[in-house]
């Protein structure tokens, strides 16, 4: 008899959630773990684009910038064994959803309005998304968001606790 064959392991394990869930921070550290490559779609854009995420959206519109990051994911996606942090509005694209479950498990990294407006409060790097002030623009933000990133989770973590034990819970999770 032949042997069983093991599964084939997942090309990517993808974070994602809202600005300053700790996408960028974690995925560092979980690839880590895991011995696979960090790959951070936010640094992809700016890269391909030779701007900043502010320029982007200043000189080409979100609309453009949401084109890009679509693009960025799918030719991220493919290459194997990565660790890969999306950008807070990935998954408003159908298309990226699709292609994040179907490249592996993809992580929710769930946190309060409050927590994540305290970790990204005054940084330049995340420009407006509405016109509302920044606090409550986090809250509505999350709010139309949040069934989008459970729809594609296959683990939801407290992103709240300290960077150490959210690794731990994804990789409880992951098991
Ligand atoms: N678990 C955590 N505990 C404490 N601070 C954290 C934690 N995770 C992230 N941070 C801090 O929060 C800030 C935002 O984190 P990070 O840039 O990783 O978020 P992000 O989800 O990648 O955001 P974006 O969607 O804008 O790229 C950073 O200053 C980071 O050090
Ligand atoms: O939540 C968002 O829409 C964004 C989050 C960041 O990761 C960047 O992708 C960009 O600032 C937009
Ligand atoms: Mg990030």
């Amino acid at each position: 008899m032949s042997e069983p064959v093991p599964p084939a392991a997942p090309a990517a394990v993808s974070l994602v959630g809202a600005r300053g869930s700790g996408k960028s921070t974690i995925g560092r550290l979980l690839a880590e773990r895991l011995g696979r490559r960090f790959v951070d779609a936010d640094e992809q854009i700016a890269r391909v684009a030779g701007r900043s995420i502010p320029e982007i959206f200043v000189l080409h519109g979100e609309t453009a910038f949401r084109l890009l990051e679509a693009e960025v994911i799918t030719a991220l996606l493919e290459q194997d064994s990565i660790v890969l942090a999306t950008g807070g509005g990935a998954v408003l694209s159908l298309e990226s959803r699709q292609k994040l479950v179907a490249a592996g498990p993809v992580v929710y990294l769930e946190a309060d309005p409050a927590t994540l407006h305290a970790r990204t409060a005054g940084d330049e790097n995340r420009p407006p998304l509405t016109d509302l002030p920044a606090e409550e623009e986090m809250a509505a933000v999350l709010a139309d968001r949040e069934p989008l990133y459970r729809e594609v989770a296959s683990v939801v973590v407290d992103a709240t606790a300290e960077p150490e034990a959210v690794v731990a819970a994804i990789l409880a999770g992951l098991s």
